[in-house]
């Protein structure tokens, strides 16, 4: 049974971490690199990733993290003007902090597979934190190879009125909430239980070379779809879709992706969510997702989550597509 203490340390940590990304993009300060594998990373992914380590290191010290960042980049002698811009602005929220003790508590997100681990996305949706849409700071807790915890902090997500900033959070067994970023009232959420074609709202990412939207187009007519789908960057899809702002969302490997295989970090705080919100999270085989094998998926194939009702004739209609 989990304490508290969890989810206490975990929502401030994803709270403070969500204030330094708001800091970086309201001083135009996200500078970005591009990793090895072209993908983007800024100064506020390395920060947010530091600010959670550093809490959970001093609350959790016999907890590994398996953070996304990783700071070798950084210690190339020419990126060390990043290193002293990411410290700046950790520095606005742990005064304290030095160059070295960033490092440190970046790296402490390279943890290995334990029975007990966090996963880390310190900004899911880098891609829209960039462009200014949406994004996720996103935090998990998993105990043998299943989500207990999961939160995410999604600063621009749009609230009644026209304010914005939503944390989201579940419990095994405990349901699944919403409250506003800045703390307040909290929501108990639900997904809708709809099961008819006319209502049934499908959301997918904003990149178009995340999931294959070839195969997608098969699986919505087989379905009969009609409504437009949604678009959506990050893990806020899977908050979307626990509220039930929308009822489907699934992720198709696209050929060059397919034997790379989703992160743990993309999907493990969704998927305690939307099962805690009335919903279903299998893969495109209805398989559960196994996070016991390391820092990749790679026991299952894509990602189907949807409200439960109409999960099993979706897996059936993906096995009657013989190339999805
Ligand atoms: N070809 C691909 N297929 C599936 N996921 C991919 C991908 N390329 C990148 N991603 C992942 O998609 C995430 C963003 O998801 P979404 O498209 O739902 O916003 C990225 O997370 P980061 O932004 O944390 O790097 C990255 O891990
Ligand atoms: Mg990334
Ligand atoms: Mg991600
Ligand atoms: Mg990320």
């Amino acid at each position: 049974m989990l304490k508290n203490q969890e989810i206490e340390v975990a929502i401030a940590a994803v709270t403070t971490a969500a204030k330094l990304c708001q800091q970086v993009q309201e001083t135009k300060a996200a500078q970005t690199l591009a990793k090895a594998d072209t993908s983007p990373v800024t100064v506020a992914d390395f920060g947010a990733q530091a600010i959670i380590c550093q809490a959970l290191a001093q609350e959790f010290p016999n907890d590994p993290v398996i953070g996304e960042e990783d700071a070798s980049i950084l210690q190339k002698p020419e990126l060390s003007p990043i290193l002293g811009l990411i410290t700046h602005q950790v520095q606005q929220i742990r005064p304290d902090a030095t160059e070295s003790d960033i490092i440190d508590w970046i790296n402490w997100g390279n943890g290995q597979i334990a029975p007990r681990y966090w996963t880390l996305d310190p900004i899911d949706g880098t891609k829209g934190f960039i462009r200014g849409d949406q994004y996720a700071i996103a935090l998990a807790l998993i105990e043998q190879g299943k989500v207990r915890l999961g939160i995410l902090a999604c600063p621009v997500f749009p609230r009644e009125g026209n304010s914005k900033g939503v944390i989201f959070f579940a419990m095994e067994g405990q349901g699944a909430w919403e409250m506003p970023l800045e703390g307040g009232k909290l929501q108990q959420i639900r997904i809708n239980s709809w099961d008819d074609v006319q209502q049934l709202c499908r959301i997918e990412s904003v990149e178009s070379g995340h999931s294959d939207r070839t195969q997608q187009v098969k699986l919505d007519r087989k379905l009969g779809l009609v409504r437009p789908a949604k678009q959506m960057d990050s893990l806020a899809k899977y908050g979307a879709l626990a509220r039930g702002d929308a009822d489907i969302y699934t992720r198709v490997p696209v050929p060059q992706f397919i034997t790379k295989k989703e992160n743990i970090w993309d999907h493990g705080p969704g998927v305690i969510i939307v099962e805690e919100a009335g919903g279903k999270v299998t893969d495109l085989d209805g398989k559960f997702l196994d996070f016991s094998v390391g820092s990749k998926l790679s026991n299952n194939r894509g990602i189907l989550a949807t409200n439960g009702v109409i999960h099993q004739k979706i897996l059936d209609i993906i096995a009657e597509i013989n190339d999805i």
